[in-house]
């Protein structure tokens, strides 16, 4: 089965966590909505938490990679390539699959996203109504369910007046927050009372005093579990993205990412803690060049010159996932054990942690006087383009040619196959 975020029994999914309206008496972020009560006791604020989801069962695994390998923004095909996003995922998917399906029964026999996800939307509107917003919370997905496209669904259901999206990356890159607030924008332009909702994005939040100091915090209480907790490595670990979309797309991603390592380590040194540190990227896919330096390579280095101590720190995700769970902690920890490293740990992910979803909250917060329509026309000279026969053709014909011979190549097939380790 090809999962399609159409192919969605809403009833048995539904991510909708409470159902509160918002009332003029607690509302804290427009004093001058207070002076209209008319327009208050309508408000009805609305949070969108946008994720990247992921398979619950050993059998959702393939058809989840299909629709993240479909994504335009995971694979960039040049546009000539463009009508193959489809037959390559489903090919990229089928020689994946056997590797993830791997990692996934290691943990469990799947991923534990959506769990987390929907403790932290509960957690995040039970710290809004502390803070006197009350707010219906939704999950939308970007590659499982529940899909953004149910949550938005939703969302027009309860005739939400004002909304407030919040991905739950606390660095932008184009492959994770820009594909989710893509399809965003797609389904709104398409709707007219949706292109007329008030929304407020809210890109990224690496920056902000609370997150930093909830990292800050997770990694100096996991140093205390070493023996000589100045003599251990800070080791960030960050998701890599293709150098590509840093270089030629203009993704802002790696500069977010070593700002935010900069904050964090100011953070711990104001704290007295002033250990060495560095970052490195993990989890690439396929054969082309990404980020570095390699986090496997790294470790290996490492170990080789003799650091016996390392905290793995993951910080482009906000949740326990794949990757900590299986890439960090059994394939990482064995490969710096086998380089010469003797004492290993790592910071768990963030979750819901306190001080951090009350400062989930106070973005949302400081996010919803600024919240605008989203409404602009639909662009349509890309797709123009395939309705000339004649340019459409010519594109099939050389196009399946050259993925052919590109993507059937002995190379091609073992680099999505496996991590290129
Ligand atoms: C900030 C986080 C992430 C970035 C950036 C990112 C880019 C990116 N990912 C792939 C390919 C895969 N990602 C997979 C799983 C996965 N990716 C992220 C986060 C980021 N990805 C998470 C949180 C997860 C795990 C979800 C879960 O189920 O727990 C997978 C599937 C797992 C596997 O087979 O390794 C793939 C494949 C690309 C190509 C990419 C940038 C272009
Ligand atoms: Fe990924």
């Amino acid at each position: 089965m090809l999962a399609g975020p159409l192919s969605v029994s809403s009833s048995s999914r539904r991510n909708l966590v409470g159902l509160t309206s918002y009332s003029a008496e607690t509302s804290a972020y427009d004093v001058t909505a207070l002076e209209s009560p008319s327009h208050v006791a309508e408000e009805k604020v609305g949070v969108l938490l946008l994720n990247l989801g992921g398979p619950e069962t050993l059998n959702d695994v393939q058809p989840f990679l299909f629709n993240l390998f479909a994504d335009p923004d995971i694979i960039r095909l040049p546009r000539l390539f463009r009508f193959l996003q489809r037959p390559l995922a489903k090919l990229i998917s089928v020689l994946r699959a056997p590797k993830s399906k791997e990692g996934y029964a290691a943990i469990g026999g799947g991923s534990p996203l959506r769990k987390i996800t929907d403790d932290q939307a509960l957690a995040i509107k039970m710290a809004l109504e502390a803070k006197g917003i009350s707010s219906n919370v939704y999950v939308g997905m970007r590659y499982w369910y529940p899909f953004t496209e149910e949550a938005v669904q939703q969302i027009k259901k309860d005739r939400i007046t004002r909304l407030v999206v919040l991905p739950l990356y606390p660095q932008f890159s184009i492959s994770t927050t820009g594909s989710s607030i893509r399809v965003l924008e797609q389904i709104f332009r398409e709707d007219a009372y949706l292109s007329r909702l008030p929304v407020s994005i809210i890109n990224s939040w690496y920056q902000r005093q609370g997150y930093i100091k909830s990292m800050a915090d997770l990694i100096e209480k996991e140093l205390q579990s070493f023996s000589e907790p100045k003599e251990v490595m800070i080791f960030f670990s960050a998701h890599g993205v293709p150098v590509s979309y840093v270089v030629d797309a203009g993704d802002p991603y790696r500069d977010q990412m070593e700002e935010c390592i900069f904050l964090i380590m100011q953070e711990l040194k104001a704290r007295g803690i002033s250990n060495e540190h560095i970052l490195a990227y993990q989890s690439r896919v396929g054969p082309v060049q990404w980020l570095k330096p390699y986090t496997d390579e790294v470790l290996v280095e490492l170990g080789q010159r003799g650091v016996r101590s390392l905290l793995a720190v993951p910080v482009s995700f906000v949740s326990e996932h794949i990757e900590t769970l299986e890439e960090i902690d059994m394939e990482y920890k064995e490969l710096a054990l086998e380089s010469g490293v003797k004492n290993w740990a790592r910071v768990p992910a963030l979750g819901v942690t306190p001080s951090f979803i009350t400062d989930l909250a106070d973005a949302v917060i400081d996010a919803l006087p600024s919240a605008t329509a989203m409404c602009a026309p639909a662009s349509t000279s890309e797709e123009d383009v395939d309705h000339d026969p004649v340019r459409y053709f010519i594109k099939i014909f050389f196009g399946s040619i050259l993925a052919f011979i590109l993507f059937l190549s002995p190379k091609m097939v073992m680099a999505f196959r496996n991590h290129v380790i």
